[in-house]
């Protein structure tokens, strides 16, 4: 699916936009919640401030001992009330009765004291007490201790915070909840301690915490994109700007990856760890009599996306780094797929590609774990390409393995780059292959075609057979012939074919067979 670019783009540009609509959610939601944590702590000790205020006037006010509501009791209670700014009333109780309040004065009808709601630290409170002495037309939260009590009004303390924010103070006494002011029901009960407690719906965030001993506690909530009351439809102006270059951007990244996902890097990487190379096989012919007598191994790659080229995948491996573990996993194929050949006709010639540099760093020298126990119907060659010079620094040790599991090695695409006499000497060299390039066209005698017989000069100096590759027609292996070449490879004959129809080409072409399982 993803490989259609018409459902991948918009599918990415979709994942991209909803990705960008949860980060939105997400950061403005954590915003939220700190700025409510703020105004919350900062509320709280406001509020801790008012009531313990509260009860140092109360206290204060006790200590002056006054008995009676005289002038000055009443002086020293309207100074106290004056001097804060959250206690809206001050009374005075004399043998349980109300008999004079800083707003009132002196009650005609003393009002009896009643059960209050709490009793918090020895102070008892009242909650949203209706004033009897303002007609019970306003409420309040009342303190009282001793002689005398104060009518308290957190709006002081509110009024100074934001409006988009809603608040509920309580009083809470062996888990019972009282609320003192503002939003009914905002408190969820979810605090118990000063540690803040944040929750979250879809639309709103709040907080709760409480006091030290838990008995006073506050909630404040914020609805989403409240603050953006005023101008909501710039805000999902901006949220739609954000969510669309997101899209876009999500499109291009997406296509990164799906390069990155595609790419010859990866695919080899992965095939290499899954072992994805496939051995295929290309007959080597006896140009004189038309016979196969061996097959040079080619690798060839194919994984969910499809098929790679040689070429594409050959050089990505070197840079990889892989050379070995790639040659080591088809040399382990290979070995399995002749397994049981049969041969009538002396030993069947097995050339296997080997990277130059596996040579150089000696990691040819692991094959011989491969090689110990193989088919003696086998004669395996090491192909070694001209296209890196050899550094023959571990010679001897490759010389003991090639002699130990007696294989013999031939040098690839001769006459193209780095050997010299001397080194292939050294190696004791068993196979020149001729480069294709020095094949096309020989029947028209092509320039570099004229150098073959210089070719075939050094493979007699060397000892050496002489393979042709590339050959793609009946007139190139007349010429070939004629310049004494005895074995041949190339398309005029067969394809390289994978092992299921190089062995039916074989049944057909020769006299190796395969027992049967
Ligand atoms: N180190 C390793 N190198 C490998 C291995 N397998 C392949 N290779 C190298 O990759 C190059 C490309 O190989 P490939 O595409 O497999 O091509 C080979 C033949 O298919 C092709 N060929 C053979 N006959 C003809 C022909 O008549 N016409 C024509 N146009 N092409 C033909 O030539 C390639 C064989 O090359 P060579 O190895 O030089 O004999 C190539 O360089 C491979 O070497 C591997 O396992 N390890």
């Amino acid at each position: 699916m993803l490989s259609n670019s018409n459902i991948r783009k918009p599918l990415s540009f979709f994942v991209g936009m909803l990705v960008s609509l949860i980060v939105i959610y997400v950061l403005y939601s954590s915003f939220l919640i700190n700025k409510l944590t703020l105004v919350g702590e900062r509320l709280f000790l406001d509020l801790e401030n008012t009531i313990s205020q509260s009860y140092n006037v109360v206290d204060r006010l006790n200590n002056l001992g006054f008995s009676q509501c005289s002038k000055a009791n009443l002086f020293n209670m309207r100074k106290e009330q004056f001097n804060s700014n959250d206690i809206k009333d001050i009374g005075f109780f004399k043998d349980g009765f109300l008999v004079c309040t800083t707003g009132a004065g002196i009650l005609e009808k003393p009002i009896k004291e009643s059960e209050p709601n709490l009793i918090i630290n020895g102070y008892s409170i009242w909650v949203n007490k209706a004033l009897k002495t303002f007609e019970s037309k306003i409420s309040g939260v009342l303190i009282q201790k001793g002689n005398y009590n104060v009518v308290l009004s957190f709006e002081g303390i509110l009024k100074e915070h934001d409006k988009n924010i809603q608040y509920q103070i309580v009083a809470r006494k062996n888990g019972q909840i009282s609320h003192l002011y503002g939003v009914n029901n905002l408190f969820q009960n979810n605090a118990n301690s000063t540690e803040v407690v944040t929750s979250s719906g879809f639309l709103s965030h709040s907080i709760e915490l409480c006091g030290n001993q838990g008995n006073v506690c506050l909630a404040v909530s914020q609805r989403n994109y409240i603050e953006f009351n005023d101008v909501p439809s710039l805000f999902i102006f901006l949220v739609i700007i954000i969510m669309f270059f997101s899209g876009v951007s999500s499109i291009h990244l997406f296509e990164l990856y799906y390069q990155y996902l595609r790419s010859t890097k990866r695919r080899v990487r992965r095939g290499i760890k899954n072992n994805r190379f496939i051995p295929y096989y290309q007959a080597i012919i006896e140009l004189k009599s038309g016979k196969v007598i061996g097959c040079e191994l080619l690798a060839r790659f194919e994984d969910n996306m499809g098929a790679l080229y040689p070429d594409e995948f050959i050089p990505v491996v070197s840079d990889l780094n892989k050379s070995w573990e790639m040659t080591e996993c088809l040399i382990n194929k290979s070995l399995e797929d002749f397994k049981l050949l049969t041969s009538k006709d002396g030993p069947f010639y097995l050339s296997i590609n080997i990277f130059p540099k596996d040579v150089n760093n000696g990691n040819i020298l692991k094959s011989s774990n491969l090689l110990g126990d193989i088919n003696k119907n086998l004669q395996i060659c090491f192909e070694i390409t001209e296209d890196e010079e050899l550094n023959f620094s571990g010679l001897d040790k490759v010389l003991n393995l090639l002699g130990e599991n007696n294989i013999k090695v031939s040098i690839d695409d001769f006459g193209t780059g780095y050997s010299n006499l001397s080194q292939l000497k050294l190696l004791k060299i068993d196979t020149l292959k001729i480069d294709k390039s020095f094949i096309d066209e020989v029947e028209t005698g092509s320039i570099r075609s004229t150098l073959i017989p210089n070719i075939v000069a050094i493979a007699n100096k060397l000892n050496a057979n002489i393979i042709a590759e590339g050959v793609e027609n009946q007139l190139q292996v007349d010429e070939l012939m004629k310049m004494n070449i005895e074995f041949c490879q190339g398309w005029h004959y067969v394809k390289a074919l994978p092992i299921k129809d190089f062995k039916t080409y074989l049944l057909v072409n020769s006299k190796f067979d395969f027992f049967k399982r």
